[in-house]
């Protein structure tokens, strides 16, 4: 590992008072003085949230572990076209066009349509882990970047 490569999860930062380098756990946001070696884990953060509420939207695609939901009975698009789709929502929330709880409604193929993508509070260790990593490293009210889980492909918004 370069001098300059981190372990995932990990941020350099330089001290104010000294101008000495230190290390951020994203998740946490604990820092230490030692160069870490292993990616950083979304443990709870010390005073950090047990359970924190998200929505998200799912847009499957052929390579899904189920091709199947409630909009489509057999999901044909390829993954490509679902992180072009996720994104195009994503852009369509960030501009205003569109609030998050409209697209989830219409668009997700996850049960959680329903409740506009809602999928209630939920603590570490539940959720498959790229979700889980992504969505507790969001503060309140932001939106992640595309994220890939067995499922396909999502957005989240964390909303607690
Ligand atoms: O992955 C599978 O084998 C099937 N699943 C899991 C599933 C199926 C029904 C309800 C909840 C979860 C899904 O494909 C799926 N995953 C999710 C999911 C994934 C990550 C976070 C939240 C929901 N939703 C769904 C869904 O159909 O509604």
């Amino acid at each position: 590992m370069s001098d300059e490569e981190l372990p995932s999860g990990w941020e350099k930062r330089l001290s104010r008072s000294t101008g000495q380098a230190y290390y951020l756990n994203i998740f946490t946001k604990e820092s230490q003085w030692e160069k870490p070696e292993k990616p950083a884990e979304p443990g709870r953060a010390s005073g950090g949230p047990e359970s924190i509420q998200c929505s998200h939207l799912l847009v499957k695609h052929v390579g899904s572990r189920r091709p199947s939901s409630w909009r489509e009975e057999k999901i044909t698009r390829s993954k490509d076209q679902a992180l072009d789709e996720v994104k195009a929502y994503r852009e369509q929330i960030n501009s205003g066009k569109a609030s998050f709880a409209e697209l989830a409604t219409k668009y997700s193929d996850c049960s959680s349509a329903k409740r506009g993508g809602d999928l209630g509070l939920f603590p570490l260790g539940v959720m498959q882990k790229p979700f889980e990593t992504a969505a507790f490293a969001l503060k309140v009210g932001e939106l992640s970047e595309p994220v890939y889980t067995d499922s396909g492909v999502h957005i989240i918004l964390r909303t607690a």
